[in-house]
């Protein structure tokens, strides 16, 4: 199965993409889908999500119909221009629907959440091939899901962008490894929101093609995560073995697979090991048995933030006055007992170095930087609101990337992957 690959253009399309992403439903549901046409027309879709262009285009269509269908021509409208006057005002104005009162009842939040348009399952965009961790994490966020795998970190995110999946589900962060820097960027760089987040017990195993012996590996390829996850391990296991980074754990075995490569090892999960037809040589060789990797869900729209059970808020902010703003930023939390989960520094890409002379002996760089911080509050409590409205007193730059229920599951570091 191959994975979704970028459309040939990809920077272009990213800003025009951003443009659709801020609007809360497509108003012109085509012209999303005719973007979707132009953008991907020379990209290898993968196997069981389109098979062919034309598959693609009829999936377009069935989109394109249902956001039509919601679009009612005014004459059919019947019975709004009926009505003469509400409290003395002639209504002929307003550009009402008649109201079927058997049908009318109140928003709920699952209306404010909305379920695909195409009226199937979910479709969850993923980096990597089947058998990849993040596959795993897809199903763990959206059971019975259809994961869509996706060669590129951005192209999951554009996928979501550009209605071709529902949701994309990505790793931030490892127990052992430490953030996942390329989707904090790329979080900012994109208009999604984060709806949710799971933590995955990464299992990792060593595997060959079958009948190759230790002896013979004198090199070991995965994801540079799951690399640094096992780096004591393999030293331990004594291989002379190079370490070599590819795109993703899963990838590595189906590379080993493909080429017949009898002096490679992969380091990958038991699924991809079945799916490639790879022999375990040796299981469960992460450096700690409590590996685990934190993925966060994305969709095009953020979920209504509650009350009734633990949230947890993302945000990212940029200040320009040095590290004392920094300590009040992250004293308007502690002031009102609100706990940091995560704090995390990223370049300031538009602004990477600032010059000071305040001690006027010399110029001094100051390197700049945005931060991340996730904190356990839900926006929808007032203690949140007004830690943030503190923080955009010190801030030059603040954006909320969601609020989002937190992963409750009960600790199982056996669980694997
Ligand atoms: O390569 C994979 O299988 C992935 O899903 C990626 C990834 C990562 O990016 O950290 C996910 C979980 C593991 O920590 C190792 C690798």
């Amino acid at each position: 199965m191959q994975a979704l690959s970028p459309p040939p253009s990809s920077s272009s399309l990213s800003s025009s993409i951003v443009g659709t992403s801020r609007r809360r439903r497509p108003p012109t549901g085509p012209l999303v889908v005719h973007c979707i046409h132009r953008s991907y027309d020379s990209v290898n879709f993968p196997a069981g999500v389109v098979s062919s262009r034309s598959d693609w285009q009829s999936s377009c269509a069935i989109l394109s119909s249902k956001v039509v269908g919601q679009e009612q021509p005014p004459e059919s409208r019947s019975g709004a221009d009926s009505i003469a006057s509400v409290n003395g005002h002639k209504t002929i104005d307003l550009d009402l629907v008649p109201i079927d009162k058997a049908a009318a009842k109140p928003l709920t939040i699952t209306d404010l959440a909305p379920a695909p348009m195409h009226g199937s399952q979910l479709r969850v965009a993923y980096q990597g091939v089947p058998g990849a961790y993040s596959e795993a994490a897809a199903g763990k966020a959206y059971p019975k899901c259809e994961a869509i795998p996706c060669d590129q970190f951005e192209v999951a995110f554009q996928a979501v962008e550009l209605w071709i999946a529902d949701r994309a589900v990505l790793p931030v962060e490892n127990s052992l490894g430490g953030s996942i820097h390329r989707n904090y960027d790329l979080l900012l760089r994109h208009r999604l929101h984060i709806v949710g987040e799971v933590q995955l017990p990464v299992h990792h195993c060593l595997m060959a093609l079958p009948g190759v012996r230790k002896e013979y590996i004198t090199r070991v390829i995965s994801h540079p995560q799951a690399l640094a996850q096992c780096e004591h391990t393999l030293t331990k296991l004594g291989l002379q073995a190079a370490r070599e980074a590819v795109d993703d754990t899963a990838g590595a075995a189906e590379y080993i697979a493909a080429n017949n490569l009898r002096d490679t090892a992969a380091i990958a999960s038991a699924r991809a090991a079945e799916l490639y037809g790879m022999q375990i040589l040796a299981d469960g060789i992460q450096d700690d048995c409590g590996n685990v990797t934190r993925f966060v869900m994305l969709a095009r729209e953020p979920i209504i933030p509650r009350t009734d059970r633990p949230f947890k808020t993302s945000i990212v902010f940029a200040h320009d006055k040095g590290t004392s703003v920094l300590f009040k930023v992250l004293s308007a939390f502690a002031f009102r007992n609100i706990n940091l989960t995560k704090i995390e520094s990223r370049p300031h890409r538009n602004r990477p170095i600032r010059l000071v002379d305040d001690a006027n002996v010399g110029t001094a760089k100051h390197f700049e930087y945005l931060f991340y911080v996730d904190f356990e509050a839900s926006m929808a409590e007032v203690r949140a609101q007004n830690a943030l409205a503190e923080v955009q007193e010190f801030a030059s730059f603040l954006r909320v990337l969601g609020s989002y229920p937190m992963d409750m599951t009960p600790w199982s570091p056996s669980g694997g992957d």
